[in-house]
């Protein structure tokens, strides 16, 4: 078993390098032995650093303490699932020294907002680790395949990703926000970016894939629980949802993207198998007060997506929302959901050519785009070829 330390300096406010001299190297001494200590030095140092690492000593039993936000982690987990050769096991204890943090938060959810500063709540992992009272939770996640064209199978770009893929416009504000970081370096730009994208509607056709065992579902609020999708049969499993879209995101082990955006609840409140998906998708031709596509709709759909995506923030209300008659939306009545919630083994992403942003997709804030006339193919799956991956954390 070999032990590692990585901390990124640059991760949200530059907290890491505090929290690692003065509380987990501390911790750790004089009973750790650790083999290799890390502060990153440039994007992708992370991943090729774990990468290298474990190539060059044949380890199969890997323990990493890393102090940064989701970003860095991904970066592991994309650097060791392309290095196909790792094999065994690689346990992560996690502190939270990003912006985000979504997976720490999802796992170690903070009673309220303020304790999230506190340094006892960013150690809870490592405590886990130490006082030998924690599990390591397997992570599940999804591995995102680009084809450039929807006919061809070979050699497709791969990313993975342990927390979010998504397209439309999470995938839109994280691309803009990208382009904005040198103007705006601090998470203004998020704001900043959502506002560019409030207009814009996303041309593509979506493809639902069942798991291994089970149908797709929808989330059905009437009788509280998942149902197999009417068109998910045992003869044709796979479900096609045409555009446009507005909102397409899938997480994997998380319910929230931050401490108090909670876009999955369910993976929470009715825990998932491990391969599967928790799907929430907005398409606003489902509005009764929108007939067609226009600018009239687009307009008039800006204040109603973002009241939407604020019932996230209300410990995820925006799963529950309907359309009345009117095309008001309505906590209650039988009218169609808003959000349509899917839970369900992976997607394709066929983006209509003419579409330029429909074809951008983000694998854990990694945006990346696929090529004209291609797809994204994402499916879930609990180990990266014969590498398994966990966190210390307080359950199963
Ligand atoms: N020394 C460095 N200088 C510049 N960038 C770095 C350095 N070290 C790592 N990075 C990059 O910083 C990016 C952001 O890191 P990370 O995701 O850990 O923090 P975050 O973005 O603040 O948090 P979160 O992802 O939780 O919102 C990573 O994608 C990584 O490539």
């Amino acid at each position: 078993m070999s032990l590692l330390v990585i901390y990124n300096p640059v991760a949200g406010s530059g907290s890491a390098k505090l929290l690692i001299d003065e509380h987990i190297l501390p911790a750790l001494q004089p009973d750790h032995i650790i083999d290799g200590i890390l502060s990153t030095e440039r994007a992708g140092h992370a991943g090729t650093f774990v990468a290298e690492y474990a190539r060059d000593h044949s380890t199969h039993n890997l323990t990493i303490i890393l102090a940064s936000g989701d970003g860095t982690l991904h970066e592991i987990i994309d650097s060791l699932s392309s290095a196909k050769a790792t094999h065994g096991r690689v346990s992560f204890v996690l502190v939270p020294a990003g912006t985000a943090n979504a997976l720490y938060s999802s796992l170690f959810p903070p009673a309220s907002q303020e304790m999230i500063d506190d340094v006892a709540y960013k150690l809870q992992s490592l405590r886990l680790y130490l006082n030998g009272k924690g599990t390591v939770r397997s992570l599940t996640y999804s591995l995102t395949e680009f084809f450039p064209n929807p006919t061809t199978q070979v050699n497709p770009r791969v990313a993975s990703s342990c927390v979010v893929t998504s397209t439309s416009l999470h995938a839109s504000i994280l691309y803009d926000s990208e382009l904005l970081r040198k103007e705006i370096p601090g998470i203004e730009r998020f704001k900043v970016a959502a506002h560019k994208n409030g207009k814009r509607w996303y041309h593509a056709t979506a493809r639902l894939l069942p798991c291994s065992s089970s149908a797709v579902q929808i989330w059905d609020p009437a009788s509280h629980s998942f149902v197999d999708h009417p068109e998910s049969t045992k003869v044709s499993p796979v479900v096609e949802f045409k555009g446009p879209f507005i909102y397409f995101l899938s997480t994997v082990n998380v319910d929230r993207l931050e401490t108090e955006f909670i876009i999955t609840p369910l993976a929470q409140e009715v825990p998932p198998a491990s391969n599967t998906c928790d799907i929430v998708i907005v398409r606003p031709l489902r509005d009764p007060s929108i007939g067609e596509e226009g600018e009239t709709g687009r307009e008039q759909f800006v204040e109603k997506i973002w009241g939407v995506m604020g019932g996230a923030y209300k410990r995820g209300l925006h799963i529950d929302l309907r359309y009345d008659h009117n095309g008001h939306i309505v906590n209650d009545g039988d009218g169609a959901l808003v959000v349509e919630y899917i839970r369900c083994g992976g997607w394709e992403w066929i983006p209509d050519d003419e579409d330029k942003r429909a074809n951008l997709v983000c694998a854990d804030g990694e945006v990346l785009e696929i090529e004209h006339g291609g797809k994204a193919v994402s499916r879930v799956c609990d180990a990266i070829s014969n590498l398994a991956l966990g966190v210390y954390c307080d359950k199963e």
